[in-house]
């Protein structure tokens, strides 16, 4: 236990007493210097006298509390002074002792306390348990809608089926993918991830299915490919909306025969990877509009996890975020500790279009500019101080107002724009309809090009 106590007699009293009924103890003098300790040492309980040199201990108890609030606090109070016994309780302390006390007392306070904390750290292990078993430890969440997919997760890692991981961009698609791979039987195999997106259609050929030497001018030597290099593990096909028709169908070949034939060969080669593909895309949206082969939306689609966008995981946002932070500010050396109220508020509020990955970036720059202790809202992206609930009224804001579908679709529509301020790509690409149509629609509305700003409901 820490026991902080500005008097050097009894401080000393307290470490031989306790000492001998067995509790290991350290005396410091300050405030200040407990604050210190508890960032070097792990401690069961603090002790410490309200009144001190500087710092009180109610205002060291807070600033423990927020700090470690796992870590329990007893106040030792003057005899019969209620009002600070009640500040001590308010300041969040686990306990208090008037003075005189017995050191008996004490020993049996402290025992209880530290009995509490190691209960405490129990149901957070239990809970950490639950929430990101073996595999997904980087996967924070509690929301009900995260627990779905934990299920979803250990319901069908073990089987060979293919899995379509679909999600808004940044909304951990690629972690589910490793996760579904760590718990598979084929854990001791290669993870092999490509981005369809990233690569021209050629290249992504000879990267996927091979080459053989001299297959084309820059094939100096003969290439496996990324199904064969994935044998015995998982082959992880991010963004596959955007892999080319022309490629799909020879995709659609390797998952029926379970061979590919590399670029500039006549033979087919054997591979045994399990097919993990995401996509940030309305694969089946694609498949109507005829950009994506149906056939080989049903081989890949056999399995889905579908993993909810951040805004819709409560407050998630920020279990995540103070686990970014703790890690960014142990990475960069900077003492940032938590998150100071309003602007968790401001977190909660935001709506997330860029989903983990743009709080994660949000959270290293909050680090980077942090002056204080917490991240205020001042550390906060411009757009995230400033965000506000959507003015425009859907029908839902009001039970009273019943109003026909097309009136309702207009004022979501207007709604979606003015999230997104007014970038009509992204608005298409939430509502799910093509850009063509949203602007048919638009112009319907009496909405012109010229027109600023997008946002404003027409009248
Ligand atoms: N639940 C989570 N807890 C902690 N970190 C997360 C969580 N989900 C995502 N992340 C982190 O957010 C970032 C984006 O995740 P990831 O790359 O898996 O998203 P994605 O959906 O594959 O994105 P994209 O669609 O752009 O490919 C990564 O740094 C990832 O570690």
């Amino acid at each position: 236990m820490l026991c902080v106590e500005d008097d050097p007699a009894m401080g000393a009293l307290l470490v031989k007493e306790l000492g001998r009924r067995g509790f290991g103890v350290r005396h410091v003098r300050s405030a200040n210097d407990a604050l210190a300790a508890v960032e070097v040492e792990d401690y069961d309980a603090v002790v410490s006298d309200v009144r001190l040199g500087g710092m009180t201990g109610l205002e060291l108890c807070e600033r423990l509390v927020a700090r470690r609030p796992e870590l329990p606090v007893i106040l030792i109070t003057a005899f019969g002074d209620l009002d600070t016994a009640i500040a001590a309780i308010r300041a969040g302390a686990h306990d208090f002792l008037p003075k005189p006390f017995e050191l008996e007392e004490l020993a049996i306070r402290v025992t209880r306390a530290a009995e509490l904390r190691a209960l405490r750290a129990e149901v957070r292990r239990l809970r950490e348990g639950i929430v990101t078993p073996a595999g997904i430890e980087e996967m924070i969440g509690e929301h009900a809608t995260m627990q779905r997919v934990v299920a979803m997760i250990q319901r069908v890692a073990s089987s060979e089926a293919p899995v379509l991981i679909a999600g808004e961009t940044g909304t951990g698609k690629e972690l589910v993918a490793r996760a579904l791979h760590a718990r598979s039987p084929r854990a001791a195999g290669p993870f092999v991830a490509v981005n369809c997106a990233a690569l021209p259609e050629a290249l992504l050929e000879s990267e996927l299915f091979g080459h053989t030497k001299g297959a084309f001018t820059d094939a100096r030597a003969p290439r496996a490919g990324l199904f064969v290099e994935a044998s015995g593990g998982t082959l992880f096909l991010d963004e596959i909306a955007e892999m080319p028709l022309a490629l799909q169908a020879k995709l659609l070949r390797a998952l029926q025969e379970h061979t590919v034939r590399p670029v500039g060969s006549d033979r087919e080669v054997a591979f045994d990877a399990r097919i993990v593909s995401a996509t940030h895309r309305d694969l089946e949206s694609r498949v109507a509009d005829g950009e994506f082969r149906d056939d080989l939306y049903y081989r890949l689609n056999v399995l889905q996890v579908r993993l909810p966008a951040l805004r819709e995981r409560g407050s998630d946002v920020l279990l995540i975020a103070n686990h970014a932070l703790k890690r960014i500010a142990q990475r960069s050396g900077k003492p940032v500790r938590g998150i100071a109220p309003e602007a968790a508020r401001k977190l909660l509020a935001y709506d997330w279009p860029g989903n983990v990955r743009e709080l994660m970036n949000a959270m290293e720059r909050a680090v980077a500019l942090a002056e204080y202790d917490d991240v205020t809202v001042a550390d906060l992206p411009e757009k995230i101080q400033a965000f506000t609930r959507s003015h425009v009224l859907v029908a839902a804001d009001d039970p009273n107002e019943l109003l026909p579908l097309d009136e309702i679709e207009r004022r979501y529509i207007l709604r979606v724009i003015e999230a997104v301020g007014g970038n009509r790509t992204r608005a298409a690409e939430i509502l799910k309809v093509d850009r063509k149509t949203l602007y048919t629609k638009l112009k319907s509305y009496g909405w012109r090009p010229s027109d600023p700003p997008l946002g404003a409901p027409p009248t």
